[in-house]
């Protein structure tokens, strides 16, 4: 059966990466996606903004919404804390076996499912209290709805991040205005470019005031 475009950067990464090293896996996927195949990664220009962001965080549990290529977990993973733990909802596992190589180190856990369900169950079945640090990288229209309801569910506490991708291209506009113009939310937006492309994007950084 002809593999798929992810399974392709998968076996790309299997032969150039070196097993247990973050970053030889992070620069193996660019170099991929840059001269071969484009892909939806945050890419590296973005991906630089989302190393600063959350190492200001030091987040002890980081959320992201939307696992896709493993790029951003294995991003993220790098540069934990000892005892920090990523939880990333991804709700069609694309073979899980290979990811699984990469992702060797502790603290990376998918959760399967949409994010709805998997946010309505954090704190009952995953004996999440608060949230640290959430990246939100999924389905575009996804990004309002997911965040109220994390809202709604007590999921957020004073200093709370939430950078989502995209919000330039293909871009959230419900969710901008929405963060924006909320009283609970102290925004910054990181302009940037599409992963591996010139088009204009960038990252929207939204502190829940609590
Ligand atoms: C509900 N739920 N719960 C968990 C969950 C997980 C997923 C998947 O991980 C998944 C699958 C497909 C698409 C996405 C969203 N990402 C994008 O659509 C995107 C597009 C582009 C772009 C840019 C230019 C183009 F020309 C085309 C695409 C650039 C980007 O960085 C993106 O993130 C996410 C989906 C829904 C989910
Ligand atoms: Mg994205």
């Amino acid at each position: 059966s002809s593999r798929s475009k992810e399974q392709r950067i998968l076996d790309f990464v299997l032969k150039h990466a070196v097993p247990g090293d973050p970053t030889s896996v992070l620069n193996a996927i660019d170099k991929y996606c840059s001269q071969q195949e484009w892909a939806m990664n945050v890419g590296d220009e973005k991906g630089l903004i989302l190393d600063r962001v959350l190492q200001e965080a030091s987040p002890s549990l980081v959320l992201e919404l939307g696992t896709y290529c493993w790029y951003s977990a294995v991003r993220m993973a790098r540069l934990l804390k000892q005892g920090a733990q990523i939880l990333t909802v991804e709700f069609n596992r694309n073979n899980a076996d290979i990811a699984h190589q990469i992702l060797q180190f502790a603290g990376v856990q998918v959760l399967e499912g949409s994010s709805e369900e998997v946010i309505r169950q954090l704190q009952k079945k995953h004996a999440v209290d608060t949230v640290d640090f959430i990246f939100i990288d999924h389905w575009k229209d996804r990004y309002l709805p997911d965040t109220k309801l994390m809202e709604e569910l007590g999921l957020l506490r004073k200093g709370t991040v939430i950078l989502a991708d995209n919000v330039i291209f293909p871009g959230a506009p419900d969710y901008l205005q929405y963060v924006r113009s909320s009283p609970k939310y102290d925004c910054t937006y990181y302009p940037s470019h599409l992963e591996y492309l010139d088009a204009e994007d960038g990252l929207e950084k939204a502190v829940y005031k609590g």
